[in-house]
């Protein structure tokens, strides 16, 4: 493909991409595989130039820009050089017209700019956007990070956390005998923190309510060192089947899975009331703390979206508290930064709650409220709130 070429592809493709975030339809990831499904006359270099113009289309544009050509057409603001592709040439995108609209740029969609926790200020909101290193946690029922560092030589030590290794940009982790037999998993290294604030250990009886494919379950079973029990649960079928592959890959041994039915979650955990140590709510949230990694979910926010999901937040904190054994903990965490999800989140169940806000041991992040907030900006990690309560004896 000529380098015209590849942008009218990329325009063609965040076409398809803003009409599936309009439309609840495939995130870009799934679009842009597909949509190479069909087109064999694209070799890697190709693929990989595409995949690179719409990214960074995507990451410039806050707001869901008009059409794929504007989203372009704004990154051609910033690098002249792309817009002398704009030629009209066989297979290339139509010269640019007079006045022609183009995206303009932004970190977060406008109405959202406000939502934000205070300790994430407007200068910094640009990290939100960075690429995001591969981070990998080390599967402590495999091995040392010693161990996994002398099996992945090219990596380094994570900054912040005492289990995670960072690889090097577009290391083919998966295809590594680490990965194969369960010594390291790809894991956000905030995610890392967030499972060890947890503090789960052996001997404990551990709730991951909120456990999806298991990424969280995964690293409280390496702290439990597989003795006693761990339930994980959730409400989507799906996400809960794929835990277990990744659970026979770590050697995990402890974990029991429980499909969880939206409302009546009560009924499912009846067993557990009062009688779990730690319970973790890793909550379904706004993802306003992943756009390093899923850039266009910006475009799929919507006030009303948003609105559901705090609601829901105090709903499974609510189910949650239920859970905890007198002196036990509940650990509330979200991959947000907006301010509702998390702070306001907290104090309003602080207020209703006989559970007592209680300090995370987390060297990193800012105090935000009775949590802390870990940062993109500030840590480098993925952007969470995280906070725990104790219930009393
Ligand atoms: C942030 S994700 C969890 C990620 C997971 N803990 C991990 O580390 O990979 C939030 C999860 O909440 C689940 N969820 C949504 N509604 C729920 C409900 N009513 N009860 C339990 N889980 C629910 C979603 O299916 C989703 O898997």
């Amino acid at each position: 493909m000529t380098p015209a070429a590849r942008v009218q592809a990329a325009i063609e493709l965040l076409d398809e991409i803003l009409a599936a975030a309009r439309t609840a339809g495939p995130a870009a990831d799934t679009v842009i595989t597909r949509w190479f499904k069909t087109r064999r006359y694209a070799g890697s270099k190709d693929r990989r130039a595409v995949r690179e113009l719409v990214y960074r289309a995507i990451r410039r544009s806050g707001e869901i820009p008009a059409s794929g050509r504007a989203a372009l057409l704004g990154v051609a603001e910033e690098e002249p050089e792309l817009r002398t592709l704009f030629d009209g040439s066989p297979h290339a995108p139509a010269p640019v017209g007079e006045g022609e609209a183009t995206a303009p740029a932004a970190v977060a969609p406008h109405w959202l700019n406000d939502l934000f926790d205070p300790v994430v200020e407007p200068g910094t909101r640009a990290a939100l956007l960075a690429r995001a290193p591969l981070d990998l946690r080390v599967n402590r029922l495999r091995g040392s990070r010693d161990e996994a560092h002398a099996a992945l030589p090219e990596a380094t030590p994570s900054p912040l956390s005492p289990i995670g290794l960072r690889m090097p940009e577009g290391f083919r982790i998966e295809d590594s005998e680490a990965w194969l037999s369960g010594l390291v998993e790809v894991q956000d290294e905030g995610s890392q923190l967030l499972a060890l604030a947890c503090e789960a250990r052996p001997g404990l009886t551990v709730v991951d309510l909120c456990a999806g494919a298991g990424g969280k379950t995964l690293a409280l079973a390496a702290e439990m060192a597989n003795q006693r029990r761990l339930v994980a649960s959730d409400a989507d079928r799906g996400r809960l089947s794929r835990m277990a592959p990744r659970l026979q890959r770590a050697g995990v041994t402890n974990v029991e899975t429980r499909l969880l039915n939206p409302g009546c979650e009560r009924d499912a955990l009846a067993d557990l009331r009062s009688g779990a140590d730690i319970v973790l709510v890793d909550a379904p949230c706004s993802g306003t703390g992943t756009w390093r990694r899923n850039p266009e979910t910006r475009w799929r926010l919507t006030p009303d979206r948003l609105a559901r999901l705090v609601t829901l937040q105090a709903h499974l904190l609510d189910v949650a508290a239920e859970l905890v054994r007198p002196g036990g903990f509940l650990v509330y965490a979200v991959c947000s930064l907006l301010r509702q999800e998390g702070r306001d989140q907290a104090e309003r169940f602080s207020d209703r709650s006989s559970l007592v806000p209680s300090p995370l041991a987390m060297a990193a992040g800012i105090a935000a409220g009775t949590g802390r907030i870990l940062s993109p900006a500030q840590d480098g990690t993925d952007g969470f709130f995280v906070a725990r309560w104790q219930a009393p004896c």
